[in-house]
């Protein structure tokens, strides 16, 4: 696949992939770059890359690559923010969630984010899961007690808080905080969930814990990281991409990225060189 950003020639070849069964893209990002100032440099330049149904990408390379920053473009979180521009586009279930007119509370819903910290509302367990639930509107108590329980038994952290449903959420550790915000990820039941680099703030134990509760969670979602821990990207990615400058320089599967990589920087980056 080693597919770089760019040109004609970048585009997807799903054929070198013969003798697997082909991944079918969730998401594409198609000539994607990214301005965070309209008429400044670009800050992601013409990305291609396919993000694949039921399946952990991760980006990796070295600080101020883009990474985060691709991460954002795929459920427009930027657009909080004023002057930033995207151009090219990205496809959802193929339809373009860049064109004008998108609801984008209900791309966030599809396509969930989860944070660096742990990032709970100042409220109890529970409403940090409803809180998102309330605002979509349409279920009723028994439903959101039926959701939350799903949410929190998916996320693993159930069994830790089904006594303190009502307590509040900051009295939980960090790591059962990071399970939480993606028990309330679950709860909106997206199609993709974004994580931005999950468990850099968390101990090595709980570290192990996401990171299993991610190879589980890919049988329901499509997932994409960010992480700097190769050793992360390794066990738990199918997919990876290397950026460098705004660029994506190859994407392929994570066992060749990480053993036979096409691309010298990639290489390098891999063999700690750099970054
Ligand atoms: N809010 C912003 N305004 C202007 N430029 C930004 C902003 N956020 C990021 N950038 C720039 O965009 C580029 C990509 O940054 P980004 O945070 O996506 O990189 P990254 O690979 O995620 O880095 P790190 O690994 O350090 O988190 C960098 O040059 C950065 O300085």
């Amino acid at each position: 696949m080693n597919m770089p950003s760019a040109t004609a020639e970048n585009i997807v070849d799903l054929s070198s992939t013969a003798g697997d069964i082909a991944p079918t893209p969730r998401m594409e990002v198609k000539d994607l770059s990214f301005f965070y100032n309209k008429g400044a440099e670009a800050s992601l330049k013409q990305i291609n890359m396919p993000i694949y149904n039921n399946k952990v990408t991760a980006l990796i390379g070295p600080s101020g690559c883009g990474k985060s920053t691709l991460l954002r473009t795929l459920n427009r979180i930027y657009d909080l923010y004023g002057n930033q521009a995207a151009t090219g586009d990205i496809l959802l279930d193929n339809e373009s969630i860049l064109r004008p007119g998108v609801d984008l509370n209900d791309l966030r819903a599809k396509v969930g984010m989860v944070f660096q910290k742990p990032t709970p509302f100042p409220m109890s367990i529970y409403d940090n899961i409803t809180f998102g639930l309330k605002m979509k509107g349409g279920l009723s108590k028994t439903d959101m007690d039926k959701r939350v329980k799903k949410a929190l038994k998916r996320a693993h952290l159930w069994k830790e808080v089904k006594n303190k449903l009502h307590a509040d959420a900051s009295g939980l550790s960090g790591g059962q905080q990071q399970r939480l915000c993606i028990a309330r990820t679950i709860a909106l039941q997206p199609e993709v969930i974004l994580m931005d680099e999950p468990t850099s703030a968390l101990d090595p134990i709980a570290t192990v814990a996401i990171e299993e509760l991610i190879t589980e969670l890919r049988e329901k979602y499509t997932i994409v990281i960010v992480t700097h821990n190769m050793q992360q990207a390794m066990r738990v990615s199918d997919y990876t991409g290397f950026m460098y400058l705004g660029e994506l320089v190859e994407f392929d599967k994570t066992e060749t990225i990480f053993h036979n990589a096409s691309h010298q920087k990639t290489r390098d980056y891999i063999a700690g060189d750099f970054g």
